[in-house]
């Protein structure tokens, strides 16, 4: 049997001399090309090795002596944990180190978890800044105040300050009132229509908190139809805020979708805002939301300019407390939407946890009834802020549903320059995120003996009160939330409102004290509830 060698030789003379030549060069070509190609791969194989080299020794430089995974998963790092957080991967996180670390894409991660690191970080100014999440720049804009640092964030937000003292919550009660009363009468409806059989409210308790802050934020400007529109479309919003997202925004992501309803709102807002600058500049026009006081001020301050520049002496007692330049409309929706974006989860999250706590505890439920009869005892009678500041139940319920299940488990800083921190002997390098969390400060047994339950009565004959520097549920330093007492008032208010008129049924299922996380936390099970009138049977029954 001829070789393979020898069957090849004697095929090569059998072509003619041009067949020969076409295929030696032919050969030539394939041979180059094939070598040409493999160049090309073994190049982009040497760029990706070179890559992922430098993509985990950068991950280990910046760890340093961090807890953290020894070596990430290739550029993505647990990319698809944020897509899917779950609340006991982040709690493993929190308890594995006073600092901890992950690395996502190209953001290296530093997560703060005790009470004192987390305060260290939101008392350092001079580090950090807030940066939300990543996508929350490009839905907010860059523009947006919260993104401002030092002076000028203080400058800023002394001219909001005057929108959440109690002179202002009091003009804020009665619209707020209008809009649980209607909202009420429509929880009772479904509860009827699906006759009894509980239903998930936690999407209805979030259009609720919507069409609460919208007609806080802009009052009557804004349609019914069109809060339901924003509420809906906020949802996107909500999706959009994962803790790292893809750097950009491609068509058809989650953070499109939540870019397309952001800009919607903000426009609506603006639309708002001209209509409430018409409105205000009439005579004896009465504030009734944030938009009106805000815009009150703003005249305020136009006002006393045109004095000055007259040449007039203007008594101090007449200059206004913070002179306000006159915002145009897109500037004013924009500072509107970050109360909406900072408010929105955080109180449907907090409403949801508040309504499922009181279910499951009839005897503090009574409680809460009982003094609310005692201050206010006509249930159709309007609440007042001073009737408010009087429950202390109501209070301490709405306080210790924050500590038990804080809205925000996170908050999301950007190092500005190398952040130096010597208790744990690491420098967060400067560009890195910082993340202190507010649980581990909630839940630290010194501070709230038992931790692990809910008892509103800490608030009362315990010291929870004293605990200031464990409260972090609303940050601290100087981005502190500026609606704190707003929110609590808020929610105080809802409690109050519908034990005072209403039953609501919970149905427990092994899911329910589970965490969901979606921007904030809700119940696993998205509480089962059925309302019912106060005194009436509840349609099933
Ligand atoms: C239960 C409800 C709420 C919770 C748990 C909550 C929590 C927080 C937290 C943790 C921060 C970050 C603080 C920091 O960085 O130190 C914050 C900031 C903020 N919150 Fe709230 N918040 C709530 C409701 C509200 C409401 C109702 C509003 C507005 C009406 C609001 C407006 C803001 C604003 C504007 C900021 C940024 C402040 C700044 O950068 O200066 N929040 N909030």
């Amino acid at each position: 049997m001829a070789s393979p060698m020898e069957a090849f030789n004697a095929s090569q003379t059998s072509y003619p001399d041009t067949v020969h030549a076409t295929i030696s060069s032919t050969q030539t070509g394939l041979i180059s090309k094939v070598w040409g190609n493999a160049s090309v791969l073994s190049i982009c194989m040497s760029l990706l090795a070179t890559a992922v080299v430098y993509d985990q020794f950068s991950y280990r430089r910046q760890k340093a002596n961090l807890p953290g995974d020894t070596w990430k998963l290739p550029f993505v790092g647990p990319f698809f944990d944020s897509v899917r957080p779950e609340f006991g991967k982040y709690y493993k996180k929190w308890v594995s180190g006073d600092l901890s670390c992950v690395s996502v894409f190209h953001k290296f991660v530093v997560i703060a978890s005790t009470r004192d690191m987390a305060r260290k970080v939101f008392n350092s100014p001079a580090y950090v800044k807030p940066c939300v999440v990543d996508v929350a720049h490009k839905l907010l804009r860059p523009e947006n105040w919260v993104f401002m640092d030092g002076k000028e964030h203080v400058e800023y937000r002394k001219g909001l300050n005057g929108l959440f003292t109690r002179q202002a919550m009091e003009t804020y009660l009665p619209g707020q009132q209008e809009v649980y009363n209607e909202y009420f009468e429509e929880f009772l409806q479904s509860s009827k229509e699906a006759k009894g059989a509980p239903l998930p409210f936690v999407y209805q308790l979030r259009e609720l908190m919507c069409a609460v802050s919208c007609r806080t934020f802009v009052g009557h400007y804004m349609s019914r139809e069109a809060v339901k529109k924003i509420a809906d479309d906020y949802y996107q919003i909500t999706a959009a805020m994962e803790l790292v997202n893809f750097p950009i925004i491609l068509p058809f992501t989650k953070p499109w979708y939540g870019k397309k309803a952001s800009d919607k709102v903000i426009e609506a807002f603006a639309n708002c805002a001209a209509k409430a600058k018409i409105r205000m500049r009439q005579k004896n026009a009465e504030p009734e939301c944030i938009l009106d006081r805000w815009i009150v001020q703003m005249l305020e301050s136009e006002r006393y300019r045109e004095r000055i520049a007259k040449g007039e002496e203007v008594p101090q007692e007449e200059k206004p407390a913070q002179v306000l330049k006159m915002f145009s409309d897109f500037e004013i929706s924009m500072t509107v939407f970050t109360f909406l974006f900072a408010s929105q989860d955080a109180t449907s999250s907090a409403c949801s946890w508040l309504l499922q706590l009181c279910a499951d505890r009839p005897e503090i439920l009574a409680k809460v009834r009982e003094e609310g009869a005692f201050i206010r005892p006509d249930p159709k009678a309007e609440v007042k802020l001073e009737d408010l500041d009087k429950m202390e139940w109501t209070r301490a319920c709405v306080k210790e549903t924050l500590r038990y299940r804080p809205p925000v488990i996170m908050v999301p800083y950007m190092v500005k320059k190398d952040f130096p921190i010597p208790e744990e002997n690491y420098v967060a390098p400067k560009g890195s995120m910082i993340i202190p969390s507010t649980w581990l400060s909630l839940h630290d047994p010194e501070a709230y003996p038992n931790p692990d339950s809910w008892d509103p009565d800490r608030w009362i004959s315990g010291n929870a009160e004293e605990q200031g520097k464990n409260w972090l549920v609303f940050g601290t330093g100087p981005h502190y939330c500026i609606g704190q007492n707003y929110a609590i008032l808020n929610l105080m208010l809802l409690l109050h409102k519908l034990s005072a008129e209403f039953e609501w049924q919970h149905t427990i299922t092994p899911k329910s004290e589970e965490i969901r996380v979606f921007a904030t936390i809700f119940p696993m099970d998205n509480l089962l509830l059925t309302f019912s009138r106060r005194g009436e049977v509840a349609a099933a029954s």
